[in-house]
């Protein structure tokens, strides 16, 4: 600030100060006019900005300084403006020794240069000026110290108030902040809330959508509603036809089951009546073909034959004599008979072994008349045999019965009687030993065999298996020994067990069916040996059956079953309670007429039989 009045000096002295003072122009009076209006704002303009405080104390500096010099030196550029001032200050101070020349010679008048005491009245004029100015400068610097000092206080105030301003922006920096944070919490709220609502549309859309649904659903339970109501009553109405039903049903199973009673009855009388014990004859076929002369089969009726025999005379002088055997069995089969009619006759005793009676089929026979072919025939369907026949009768019949709620069981077994020597057929291990088998009796009565295999069966095929096994043992032992098959009894047998539980009935049976050995006596094949043997045993075996089967029919008290394996294991199927077939198989060959005949009395001894009445095995 102290260099104001100094760079001032200097200054006027260089622009409006000439060498020869020509700065003490005429125009200074006009000129000092201009200066004294100066105002106190033009002053605060030059300070700085600081407008009040100085504007407040430059006013009375203005009038003891004549506030035109203060505001010269303020405003810098009007520099010029000061040497009126001075000249004025000493034109008034009279102090000033004006040259005399230069009053003499007026405005702009130079001393001449000799005039020295005019110059240097001149620069005591400057000098005492300047001085003045001096002052006037230092005034107003104390002054503007003081402006200073109030500014600083101003300053420190407002630093202060800045300061109180910064800690409450800190503050407000902080709320805003923490308003910032409460914002972000807001935002986020307010995505949450748009994310519900948004969700919350679609839950009303969903909403609206069920409601729909469930009008649809209320008007489709309602119809269903009306619908079960009919059904319900239709339901009643037809429980009431079901029970009705029932009833008939239940009545009609009673009256079926008890047709079922009767209709075995009158099987069972009907059988009594063709008598329990019944003989069917059966003549092969000629093996070259033709016909048979010396077999004579009855046209009118199928229940004769006879063996006509003609002897030539001795002498040859009377006429050849024909003798005639005659026979009657209860069937007698020609050689175009089918098995199937041959089958025919015998099915209606296979149905009473269903209804729980015992049945023994029998073949006898010569060797080679057709025993085996009768009993299980070939592979072909139409050729197949009793035992295949009868096994399928027995499996449908017992479909059938289960309808009307019979449950069977069967047990197949298949045994061959060779030298009084059992030997199970259906034996499939490897032991070269085979068990003993032996023939015994249960407590029931009911003859068993010891070591025999007993399979239980329930199709026709099972069996037919069985059968195939059968034959192929039979075969094997035939291979060893020649001609086996013939000098043996084969004897199958199906246990037949039935049971209908709704009904508190049982059934229980066997359906015996024997091939049995060659029936050629002793005498035509002079056997001797190992044969003789055999044919004493098939002849023992064959005619003890015929002892048997007498002594029932004279109802003796003794019957000799034991006698033989054969009636021993037959025993169950003879006698009072069963129903017995025998075929009597005639081979046509002239030269088997004397066999035939045997075979043919023997088979006439048992037709003349009459078996007790048979009774069903029931429980
Ligand atoms: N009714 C028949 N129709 C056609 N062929 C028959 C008839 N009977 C038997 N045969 C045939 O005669 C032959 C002898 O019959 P089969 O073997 O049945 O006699 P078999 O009495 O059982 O003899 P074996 O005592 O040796 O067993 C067989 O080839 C058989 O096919």
């Amino acid at each position: 600030m102290s260099r104001l009045p100094v760079m001032s000096f200097k200054r006027v002295l260089t622009s409006n100060t000439s060498e020869n003072g020509q700065d003490f122009e005429p125009s200074q009076k006009k000129m000092r006019m201009k200066v004294e209006p100066v105002k106190p704002q033009a002053a605060a303009t030059v300070i700085g900005g600081k407008r009040p405080p100085v504007a407040a104390t430059r006013a009375p500096l203005s009038k003891s300084v004549k506030g035109a010099g203060a505001a010269t030196v303020a405003a810098g550029p009007s520099r010029g403006v000061l040497k009126p001032s001075v000249s004025s200050t000493a034109a008034k101070g009279g102090n000033m020794k004006q040259p005399t020349g230069a009053k003499a010679g007026g405005a702009g008048a130079r001393r001449n240069p000799w005039d020295l005491r005019g110059k240097v009245s001149d620069m005591e004029d400057k000098i005492q000026n300047y001085q003045v100015k001096f002052k006037s400068v230092n005034q107003e610097n104390e002054v503007l110290k003081g402006s200073m000092a109030l500014s600083q206080t101003r300053a420190a105030e407002m630093e202060r108030e800045l300061e109180t301003q910064r800690s409450q922006i800190s503050e407000y920096q902080k709320e805003l902040q923490a308003l910032l944070g409460v914002r972000e919490k807001l935002e986020k709220v307010s995505s949450e809330f748009s994310s519900l609502e948004s969700k919350y549309k679609a839950m009303e859309a969903l909403r609206e959508t069920q409601e729909l649904e469930l009008q649809t659903l209320k008007i489709t339970v309602s119809a269903q509603e009306s619908t079960v109501n009919r059904l319900q009553a239709n339901l009643r109405v037809k429980e009431e036809e079901v029970t009705a039903l029932q009833a008939t049903v239940s009545q009609q199973r009673d009256e079926l089951h008890a047709g079922e009673m009767e209709r075995r009855r009158l099987h069972n009388a009907i059988q009594e009546l063709k008598g329990n014990i019944r003989v069917f004859c059966r003549v092969r076929p000629l093996v070259a073909g033709g016909l048979s002369h010396h077999i004579q089969l009855s046209g009118s009726d199928d229940k004769s034959i006879t063996l006509a025999k003609t002897e030539e005379s001795h002498t040859g002088k009377t006429t050849d004599t024909q003798k005639n055997y005659n026979f009657s069995f209860d069937r007698v089969f020609g050689p175009q008979a089918s098995q199937q009619e041959v089958f025919e006759e015998i099915s209606l005793l296979v149905q009473s072994a269903l209804d729980g009676y015992n049945v023994c089929c029998f073949a006898y026979g010569q060797t080679g008349s057709g025993k085996t072919y009768t009993m299980e025939g070939d592979e072909f369907d139409e050729t197949r045999g009793v035992i295949p026949r009868a096994v399928q009768q027995i499996f449908k019949a017992a479909d059938k019965l289960a309808a009307q709620g019979w449950e069977f069981t069967f047990t197949a077994s298949f045994v061959e009687i060779y030298n009084e020597t059992l030997r199970d057929l259906l034996h499939t291990g490897k032991s070269v030993k085979k068990p003993d088998l032996d023939i015994r009796k249960t407590t029931n009565n009911e003859v068993t065999i010891t070591n025999l295999t007993y399979k239980k069966v329930s199709t026709e095929d099972q069996v037919l298996g069985l059968i195939a096994l059968a034959n192929q043992n039979r075969s094997t032992a035939q291979t060893a020994q020649n001609d086996r098959s013939s000098r043996s009894h084969s004897v199958f047998q199906l246990d037949i067990e039935g049971v209908n539980v709704g009904r508190d009935v049982k059934c229980k049976s066997t359906l015996c069916l024997v091939d049995l050995a060659g029936s050629e006596r002793m005498v035509k094949s002079q056997s001797q040996g190992e044969r003789f043997k055999e044919m004493t045993a098939i002849n023992g075996s064959l005619s003890n059956l015929g002892i048997v089967i007498t002594a029932l029919a004279n109802k003796e008290s003794y019957i000799p079953y034991r006698n033989s394996k054969l009636t021993y294991l037959l025993q169950g199927c003879l006698g009072g309670n069963s129903k017995t077939l025998m075929f009597v198989n005639i081979a046509p060959e002239p030269d088997s007429f004397a066999e035939s005949l045997n075979s043919l009395r023997f088979a006439s001894k048992v037709n003349d039989c009459v078996i007790g009445t048979a009774s069903a095995n029931r429980k």
